[in-house]
């Protein structure tokens, strides 16, 4: 069923809440994430207003964990000396009461990669935020045949799979594609912004986990409506952008100068999470 047009007006006032505080309070984001992604992460929290710091030697973690606003986990090129510092940093977040969430790069890619992140997700994120072949892989907690760090699956096919992992890890759960699900396992909701372009660019997956850890950041009390209204604002940066773009490389750029320039208006006039079955 559809949502009235005051549910969606409560969304869109809610989305901008949320991106008016990110931008006020600029929270410190630690992001323990793969080489790819650093450049467009950092980029896409500091357009968000956002501050952030790519802080992954365990060495650190004692002194700079505690002055982060929440932390950002991502295993996307993952050996084995990383793990201690991403699982460390976990720890010591959930101990401080600091949010933190996981982006289970290529879940189901490898024996390795998947045990570490059942570890970490052990480790009670907050949010889970993957594509559609990640979080089947992950609430399976099997590997198989993959297509690496993309995903070989609509979003909307890994609704139930999302949804029993929301229940047995006590993490709100986020699945993004062409429509993005967010559930605690209970509510489900998509945000239905974006642009099929941003799957062209690599680190837009990676990037929006980091900015979902800011809006969660301004507001853990409310992970769930913090993780949609991200993911939704994402989008629309992205939509915004493709107006302007001959292709990927400058999709990148426009999405980028578009979240940084997101007014009320525009907004409250885009935001489109309904409630889903
Ligand atoms: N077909 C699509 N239409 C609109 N937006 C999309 C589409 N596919 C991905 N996106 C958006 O691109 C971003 C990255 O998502 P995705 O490609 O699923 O992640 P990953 O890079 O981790 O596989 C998200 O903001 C998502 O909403
Ligand atoms: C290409 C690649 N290889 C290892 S991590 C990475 C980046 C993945 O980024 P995203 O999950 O946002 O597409
Ligand atoms: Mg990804």
């Amino acid at each position: 069923m559809e949502d009235s047009p005051e549910e969606s007006r409560g969304w869109g006032a809610q989305a901008w809440a949320q991106l008016s505080a990110v931008r006020q309070r600029s929270p410190l984001i630690q992001c323990i994430t793969n080489f790819v992604s650093m450049d467009l992460m950092a980029n896409t929290l500091l357009s968000a207003g956002a501050s952030p710091a790519m802080v992954h030697s365990l060495h650190e973690i004692p002194d700079f964990t505690p002055n982060v606003q929440a932390l950002c986990v991502n295993v996307g090129t993952l050996t084995d000396d990383w793990l201690p510092a991403m699982k460390s940093a976990a720890e010591l977040a959930v101990r401080l009461g600091k949010p933190w969430v996981l982006d289970p790069v290529a879940a189901g890619a490898s024996g390795f990669r998947l045990r570490a992140c059942l570890e970490l997700v052990g480790l009670r994120p907050s949010v889970i935020r993957g594509n559609g072949s990640e979080i089947i892989a992950l609430s399976k907690a099997s590997v198989g045949p993959t297509k690496g760090v993309d995903s070989s699956h609509e979003s909307t096919d890994a609704v139930e799979a999302a949804k029993s992992l929301a229940q047995a890890s006590g993490s709100i759960i986020a699945v993004s594609g062409a429509v993005d699900i967010v559930t605690d396992g209970e509510r489900v909701v998509g945000a239905q912004n974006g642009v099929a372009m941003m799957q062209r660019i690599t680190a837009t997956g990676c990037s929006v986990t980091a900015l979902v850890a800011a809006f969660v950041a301004i507001d853990p009390l409310h992970a769930f409506e913090a993780t949609a209204s991200a993911l939704s604002i994402f989008g629309i940066a992205g939509e915004i952008g493709m107006d302007m773009a001959k292709g990927p490389a400058s999709l990148r750029m426009h999405l980028l100068d578009s979240l940084y320039g997101l007014d009320q208006a525009t907004v409250l006039r885009r935001v489109n999470i309904i409630n889903l079955p």
